[in-house]
């Protein structure tokens, strides 16, 4: 409701457009590098997401680059196909060669960038400038110009060089925040001041190096940028560029503003490139991390079983995304009764407390409780012992100095029995081994974690092995064993899980 009043004050556009950059800038994050096949997969997923512009390569940079513009272009997407182009005609004419229909060219315009980097005058890089554009436009082409570090450049020369490059017959301006120096209201009054003269459409780049590239990008449309340079997850140079998927949601839900993005789209492009780039996103990311829509803690639990929106700003579905109700240290008694009603699993009151105290008994002690865990604990109280699947019948286990640790496992599995030897780093590792060999013939189960902890002092010690594994069809489960032998701990713990997903199957 805020919003509201605050809206009447800007000058928001009717729509904005979304120039995607995560092929290029996104590509310039330190460690990845994409191959051209995966770039093509990318700007596939793109094109069904809606993004107006999809720049999809820097031709000059190399035979690759090269290959992936021509390739991209052949699939006639929806999504314009922009190459990056320095201010120099070898690198417009790299584009051409690769047809693209969009060219975006820059050049650094700030003090820094005129005296260190480029060594040139106001004066030449303004003629670079503006002879680049015409070279475009006299190839047809439709023409973007950035003046590189935009927002560290004296205003009467900024204002001059985008002047320049408009007459000349530039399509599209971009002010780039190229090392993210800006603050939301410094780029909300450069973006005002540049309207008064440019009539062009302008467009923001921001970049996050103090983790404002979003924000900073809002309040460029907030003064009538009417368009933004985004890439999926946040990736590009440094601390990256403005995230596609905040600056959407925002755009749309918190502005009004209508896109032609498929909002549901969000989740699933966001993981594929994430497979792409092996750049994980923290659970904490906005809109698409694990977390954005898992509830924890008992009161935001209990309100959201009632009326999401209590603690859900928007719909987990609207960017294909899925509610998640999780146990832990700070769950409440809400929480629980909804996820033993979901399994048809009834408690009385006191077994109910039961299971309400070890669940927060493991979450003091810093353990996470998956749903099988809250299964098997209520199981336990209701006096059903849980059904063993996979049963230890034997166990030895040889290391020592010069020795490879081997160790030998008999199970039963479901009634047939098995023996494995495995070797390992060491005995614990040789245990698992032996363990998962056996388990593989039949399923596929993973170890996705292991932790252990010593709970009493002095060699004796009681050992708290703490294990999370999971099936091919995303089962998981969590293993514990406190036990006074860290390798039997191990063993118990893997076979608790293994058998906690078999049951779940
Ligand atoms: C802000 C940004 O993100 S801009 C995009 C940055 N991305 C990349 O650099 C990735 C791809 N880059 C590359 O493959 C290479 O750097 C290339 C092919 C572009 C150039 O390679 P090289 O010719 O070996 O030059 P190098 O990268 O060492 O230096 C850059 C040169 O471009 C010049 N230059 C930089 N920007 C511009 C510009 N916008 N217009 C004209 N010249 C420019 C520099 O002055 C320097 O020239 P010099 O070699 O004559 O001194
Ligand atoms: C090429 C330009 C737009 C750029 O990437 C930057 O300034 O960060």
């Amino acid at each position: 409701m805020y919003i509201e009043t605050v809206k009447k004050n800007m000058k928001l556009p009717k729509t904005v457009r979304i120039l995607d950059t995560t092929l290029r800038d996104g590509e310039q994050t330190p460690g990845v590098a994409m191959t051209v096949d995966e770039k093509i997969r990318i700007a596939q997923r793109l094109d069904k997401l809606g993004v107006d512009t999809i720049e999809v390569a820097f031709p000059v940079s190399s035979p690759g680059e090269r290959e992936v513009a021509r390739e991209i272009h052949k699939l006639n997407l929806n999504s314009n196909v922009c190459g990056l182009a320095r201010a120099l005609k070898k690198d417009v004419d790299a584009a051409i060669d690769c047809d693209v229909d969009y060219i975006h060219t820059f050049i650094g315009t700030s003090p820094l960038h005129r005296k260190y980097k480029l060594k040139m005058g106001k004066e030449e890089i303004l003629s670079k400038a503006v002879d680049t554009v015409e070279y475009i436009k006299d190839h047809g082409i439709t023409a973007e110009f950035s003046a590189e570090d935009a927002t560290r450049t004296e205003f009467d020369y900024l204002k001059k060089v985008y002047g320049a490059v408009e007459d000349a017959g530039v399509d599209y301006i971009d002010v780039p925040d190229t090392v993210g120096v800006m603050i939301p209201s410094s780029m909300n009054y450069l973006i005002s001041e540049l309207k008064k003269d440019i009539k062009v459409p302008i467009g923001v780049h921001c970049h996050d190096d103090f983790g404002l590239a979003v924000a900073n990008s809002l309040s460029a449309v907030e003064a009538g940028a009417e368009q933004v340079h985004a890439t999926i997850n946040g990736l590009g140079e440094r601390a990256g560029n403005a995230s596609l998927e905040e600056v959407v949601m925002a755009l749309i839900t918190r502005y009004g503003i209508k896109m032609n993005i498929k909002t549901e789209l969000l989740v699933s492009i966001s993981e594929f490139v994430s497979r792409i780039t092996g750049v994980k996103m923290p659970p904490n990311k906005a809109i698409v991390g694990d977390n954005a829509f898992a509830h924890e803690a008992g009161i935001h639990v209990h309100g959201v079983l009632q009326k999401a929106e209590t603690y859900e700003p928007i719909t987990p579905e609207m960017v294909g995304h899925t509610r998640r109700i999780v146990l832990g240290k700070l769950t409440g008694a809400n929480a629980i009764k909804a996820k033993l009603d979901k399994y048809g699993i009834e408690l009385n009151d006191q077994q109910f407390e039961k299971v309400f105290n070890q669940i927060k008994g493991l979450g003091d002690r810093g353990k996470c409780i998956t749903d099988a865990d809250l299964k098997s604990m209520a199981e336990n109280v209701l006096g059903k012992a849980q059904k063993e699947i996979v049963k230890l019948e034997g166990f030895s286990v040889m290391t020592g100095d010069n020795v490879m640790p081997t160790a030998t496992v008999k199970l039963n599995i479901d009634g047939e029995i098995k023996t494995a030897a495995k070797t390992g780093v060491g005995p614990v590792d040789a245990a698992i081994n032996a363990i998962q060999s056996l388990m593989g013939e039949t399923v596929d189960i993973e170890l996705d974690e292991y932790h252990i902890e010593a709970i009493t002092g002095g060699t004796n010690a009681l050992a708290e092995v703490f294990v999370i594994m999971s099936d091919e069809n995303g089962n998981r489960a969590t293993g514990r064993s406190t036990v006074d032998d860290v390798v039997m701990a191990s063993v118990d713990a893997v076979l608790d899980a293994i058998n906690k997903i078999l049951i779940e199957r």
